[in-house]
């Protein structure tokens, strides 16, 4: 008698608040649960996950938005899971904010706004008021003026390109940038060759960069010494790229004029000059429709067909997929792997149709078409044969 396997509906859990245009993609074919404690895959946003196990039947996690590093990547990566985000999509609603909060900070706006508020009360006084007390807002234009912007990736690119366009000279640093986004910047961004020399030339600092080990505390005291007295300082990136001691300092001596940034805490709020939003830049509703879409239809492409796009830990892999049962590995990226996998289809007697290899780093990605009719009993059989391959880290078959 032949048992047949009934294919287990996938739980998709959310730990934060992903735009429902997003999960409309998964709702037919899913149960979106978000009390499940062992879910197949998660969409985030900023939530730590740090902070959580997993569960072990985690296949995929997708960041909706930009950094990652709220995501324990290695670890996941050990575990086979596939990590992705969504490049470029909240970019715009970053670069927006970003060119809003540098207008306002250069002519005072959120001071003069708040000393406003303080004029309820006085009636009449109040147009006088404003006449005599606005010389301690009088700001400066950035016509001009030179705007140094550190990162040049899917936002950066944005900010120096529309920059120039408000009269701006913009001077870049991104001694990683890739090939699209350099196609894509205005050859009127000047190239720091270090970025010290943007430090020493920027009148205003943007920063558009992950928060990793390398750029961890870039701003110091060292790199304030460098920079223009009174240069305003924009961190929409992570608040861990500022030394948040030496920030205080170089406030309160007027060497940084302003520091605007959209990652608040107690020593930030009690800052001289210092201005915070509530992690604001991704928040428009176009933003996170187009970050909860990338992220589900990834998931999705990857729980169904294998294939996986932007990811951040295994390397980006197509097989386009014609609806064969699909074998698909992660594994050490080490001589003979794909051998050996073929070779334990083959000893099921089983015919290989099509296959890629993808590697990352030290892992890699395998995935392989089967020609043949494939039947229930024995997909769990040849999934233990494979898992039993040294090297192997997971290994599922669609
Ligand atoms: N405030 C928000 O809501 C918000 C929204 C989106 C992104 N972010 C933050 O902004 C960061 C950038 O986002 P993105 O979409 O532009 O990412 P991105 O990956 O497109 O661009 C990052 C760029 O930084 C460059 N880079 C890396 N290390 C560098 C270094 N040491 N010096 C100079 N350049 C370096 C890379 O080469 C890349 O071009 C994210 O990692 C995230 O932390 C914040
Ligand atoms: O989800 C958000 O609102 C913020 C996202 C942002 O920090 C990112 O890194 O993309």
């Amino acid at each position: 008698m032949t048992m047949m396997v009934l294919e287990k509906v996938k739980t998709i859990k959310t730990l934060n608040n992903i735009a429902e245009t997003g999960l409309d993609v998964l709702r037919e074919n899913y149960l979106l649960d978000d009390e499940n404690e062992n879910p197949d895959a998660i969409i985030v946003r900023s939530f730590n996950m740090h902070a959580i196990e997993p569960g072990n039947n985690l296949k995929a996690i997708a960041r909706a938005g930009a950094g990652v590093n709220n995501i324990p990547v290695e670890q996941y990566t050990e575990q086979g899971i596939v990590v992705f985000n969504t490049p470029g999509a909240n970019a715009n609603a970053v670069k927006e904010l970003v060119l809003t909060s540098l207008m306002a900070s250069s002519r005072n706006l959120f001071a003069g706004v708040a000393w406003t508020r303080e004029l309820e009360g006085q009636d009449q006084q109040i147009s006088k008021l404003v006449e005599t007390g606005k010389k301690q807002f009088v700001g400066k234009e950035i016509r001009g003026k030179t705007l140094g912007v550190i990162g040049l990736g899917a936002i950066g690119a944005l900010v120096a390109n529309d920059a120039l366009g408000l009269g701006m000279d913009v001077i870049g640093f991104d001694p990683f940038i890739s090939v699209d986004t350099a196609w894509n910047l205005s050859r009127n961004v000047q190239r720091a060759g270090t970025i010290e020399q943007l430090f020493a030339n920027a009148d205003y600092i943007t920063v558009h960069v992950p928060l990793t080990d390398d750029t961890v505390g870039m701003f110091n005291e060292k790199t304030f010494g460098i920079m223009k007295p009174d240069v305003h300082i924009l961190n929409f990136s992570r608040g861990g790229l500022v030394d948040e001691k030496a920030m205080k300092i170089a406030l309160e001596s007027g060497q940084v004029g302003k520091y605007i940034t959209d990652f608040p805490n107690e020593n930030v709020l009690k800052m001289k000059n210092a201005v915070s939003f509530p992690h604001l830049g991704a928040s428009t509703i176009e933003s996170e429709e187009n970050c909860a879409k990338m992220a589900a239809r990834q998931v999705k492409e990857f729980l169904e067909t294998g294939n996986i796009q932007n990811s951040v830990n295994f390397p980006n892999t197509n097989l386009p997929y014609i609806g064969r049962r699909r074998v698909t590995a992660f594994h050490q990226n080490i001589p003979n792997m794909v051998g050996q996998i073929t070779s334990v289809i083959s000893s099921f007697n089983l015919n290989i149709a099509d296959m890629v290899n993808r590697s990352r780093g030290e892992y890699a990605y395998t995935m392989v078409d089967i020609e043949n009719d494939v039947n229930d009993e024995t997909i769990p059989m040849l999934e233990e044969k494979i898992n039993q391959i040294q090297g192997i880290v997971t290994n599922r078959m669609i």
